[in-house]
């Protein structure tokens, strides 16, 4: 792709994280950003990752191929009247929040479906704010697009060219589908990380025994409790419906443990627990938001000496190179295995499919 203009609007995490990334595959490119802190803006001079700091969203953004709407939700939506003077054709106009029902209905009343993708990029934190971006944040991360029945289905090529050179993964979505699927596996989940902690904060002694024994299991699932109040105060206003069918069928999973632990249910909880484990194991960790990708196999070790200098020889002498192996002990595997990781997927296909023609036992993850 040639190079382009962006214009953004709210340069933080993900704003600051996506200028980083279009900085460094297309060094030409040319950004125009407008930030309610002008210090944030200066720090982005001075990084060197825009071009221009604007004031205000003014007439600059009409030279913009992309228009990224990077603030809150509802703060996006409500930058759009004052964005519409400066919308031409052939742009794209989309934006990176995490609700996307509110802010298409906010396109359609602006009279701005032609030209409107909404997208979100599936990786963030809890941290917030440029000086938190990364190049890589979207590296490997699913990143959801929403497009208008209006727009011009060769700008949605465009669109998810762009995001693809960006090392992240389109993926397409109805805004329902977005909107339902996100209050399961985000939105929810960051209010019970929010009460959980809360309880822990109400149910403490005095001298705060619990908080100061809280371990990896308690911080795992709270990481998410130190988000932004601003930015989730706004993602739930705008998926109140769904958020509300989740939590109500949470309430009842929670009300059945519940009935299991009074009625001395062993059986009830252990079924909670092995379904839980089996499908959590399920999950797939090739997209994990700023992790690079990782191209590994994982192979049954021969028992005899020499195991590993046989499988290396195999490799080195088709003209696979290794990146990294290691023996590994893990709860996944019953037996120790042998894990082998290259530089790309072509050269982890071959390996695999060369290992298995040599009879070993190959386990792709
Ligand atoms: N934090 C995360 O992990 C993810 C967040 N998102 C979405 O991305 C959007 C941005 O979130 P973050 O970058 O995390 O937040 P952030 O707080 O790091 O950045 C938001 C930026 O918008 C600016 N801003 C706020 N109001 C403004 C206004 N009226 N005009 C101009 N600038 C304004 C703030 O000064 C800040 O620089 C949100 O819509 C959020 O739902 C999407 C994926 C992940
Ligand atoms: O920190 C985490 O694990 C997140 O879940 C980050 C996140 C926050 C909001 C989104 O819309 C998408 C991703």
């Amino acid at each position: 792709m040639s190079s382009f203009t962006a214009g953004f609007i709210g340069l933080g995490l993900i704003g600051g994280s996506i200028v980083r990334a279009m900085k460094y595959y297309y060094p030409d490119c040319r950004i125009l950003a407008f930030n309610r802190s002008r210090s944030t803006l200066d720090y982005a001079l001075e990084e060197g990752i825009i071009d221009e700091a604007l004031p205000s969203i003014n007439e600059a953004f009409a030279s913009c191929d992309y228009i990224f709407l990077c603030a809150p939700v509802e703060t996006n939506a409500s930058c759009l009247p004052l964005l519409k003077p400066y919308i031409k054709e052939g742009m794209i106009l989309t934006d990176v929040g995490s609700t996307k029902t509110d802010i298409h209905a906010a396109v359609e009343k602006n009279g701005l479906n032609r030209f409107f993708i909404g997208g979100h990029p599936m990786a963030g934190s809890e941290k917030t704010g440029i000086r938190n971006s990364k190049r890589i944040l979207l590296e490997n991360a699913y990143y959801i697009l929403t497009p208008t029945k209006e727009v011009d289905p060769a700008l949605v090529e465009k669109y998810r060219e762009l995001v693809i050179s960006l090392k992240a993964l389109p993926l397409i979505l109805s805004c329902e589908e977005h909107d339902l699927s996100t209050a399961a596996i985000s939105h929810l989940p960051h209010l019970i990380a929010a009460s959980l902690v809360n309880l822990v904060k109400n149910s403490d002694s005095k001298k705060q025994t619990m908080k100061t024994i809280a371990a990896g299991g308690f911080k795992d699932i709270t990481r998410i409790a130190s988000s932004s109040p601003e930015m989730w105060e706004q993602i739930c206003a705008t998926n109140r419906d769904n958020i509300l069918i989740m939590l109500n069928r949470y309430i009842e999973s929670l009300e059945d443990i519940r009935k299991e632990l009074t009625d001395r249910n062993k059986e009830g909880i252990h079924n909670l627990f092995a379904e839980s484990r089996d499908y959590r194991n399920s999950i797939s960790d090739s997209s994990q938001g700023s992790l690079p990708k990782s191209y590994s196999l994982y192979c049954d070790m021969v028992d005899e000496a020499g195991g590993i200098a046989a499988l290396a020889t195999i490799l080195a002498t088709n003209g696979i190179s290794i990146k990294n192996i290691g023996i590994v002990h893990n709860r996944e595997f019953e037996e120790a295995v042998l894990h082998v990781e290259f530089y790309e997927e072509p050269a982890l296909k071959k390996a695999a499919e060369l290992l298995r023609k040599y009879r070993y036992v190959i386990y792709e993850r």
